[in-house]
């Protein structure tokens, strides 16, 4: 489970998060939809520990991000959105870096890595440098360090950027995987299709506020569209930042 509450943040005149609550509940995957600077990427980082607002309170399975950050990481994987690979690594080395990252080394450090690279499929890259590799296996890859020390909750900040057809389609199958599992997944989006395609909320937001939420069905009966494309329009006041 995650949660913020009553988030607020500036960026010099920049009002980044203006009281911003909202939760993701396991078993689910919540998706934040919002214009190019609604304030998502703030968001997340305060959730993952990397920034700090100046009111509010965020939590991971009731753990208090800013006072317990090492318990709360502990249940936490991230998928950032900017992301390097170590190049001169292997899969396999880069994937048991980011477990010692998370306390499990040696045998521990191996095994769970092991564990991840099968359930993601990965095997017949695992012990290849990853200078080269493709889009859809650094995405992979990148998907099995966040995952590696089985954490029950998983931030994506725009996962899907940049990766083709293929690969968008090979983190979805994961994302609902992880679902059916029990998992808490929160995405961010300004792209509607994806939004559409694969969560079980929405959160709409803009200007560092939250606009709206609910299943998708509920967004559209809430402003009387039948199509989401047309309620999120008419949610957020323009389409301006967000992708079809
Ligand atoms: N480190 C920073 N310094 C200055 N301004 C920032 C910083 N980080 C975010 N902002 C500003 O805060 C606002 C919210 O940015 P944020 O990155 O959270 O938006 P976003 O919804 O993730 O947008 P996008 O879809 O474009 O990634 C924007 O106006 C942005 O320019």
């Amino acid at each position: 489970m995650l949660k913020v509450e009553s988030l607020t943040k500036h960026f010099g005149q920049v009002c980044a998060l203006d009281n911003m609550s909202f939760d993701a509940a396991d078993g689910q995957i919540t998706g934040i939809l919002g214009p190019n600077g609604a304030g998502k990427t703030t968001a997340l980082r305060v959730l993952y520990g990397l920034l700090k607002s100046e009111t509010g309170n965020a939590w991971v399975d009731n753990i208090n991000v800013a006072e317990k950050a090492l318990d709360a990481r502990r249940q936490l994987g991230v998928f950032p959105d900017k992301f390097g690979l170590y190049e001169r690594l292997t899969c396999f080395e880069q994937i048991q870096y980011f477990a010692g990252l998370h306390g499990l080394n040696g045998a521990a450090g191996k095994a769970a890595t092991r564990h991840i690279i099968e359930q993601l499929g990965l095997d017949d890259i695992a012990h290849r440098r990853t200078q080269g590799f493709s889009q859809g296996q650094r995405m992979k890859v990148v998907l099995a360090q966040a995952l590696v020390h089985q954490p029950k909750n998983l931030v994506l900040d725009e996962p899907t950027r940049g990766l083709d057809v293929m690969s968008t389609r090979i983190l979805r199958e994961q994302l609902r995987a992880l679902k059916n599992a029990g998992h808490c997944i929160l995405f961010s989006s300004h792209v509607m299709q994806e939004v559409a395609a694969l969560c079980d909320k929405v959160i709409v937001v803009a200007r560092g506020k939250v606009i709206a939420e609910g299943t998708p069905a509920q967004l559209c009966e809430q402003t009387g569209e039948a199509q989401l494309e047309d309620a999120f329009v008419a949610l957020i006041g323009s389409d301006e930042g967000i992708a079809a």
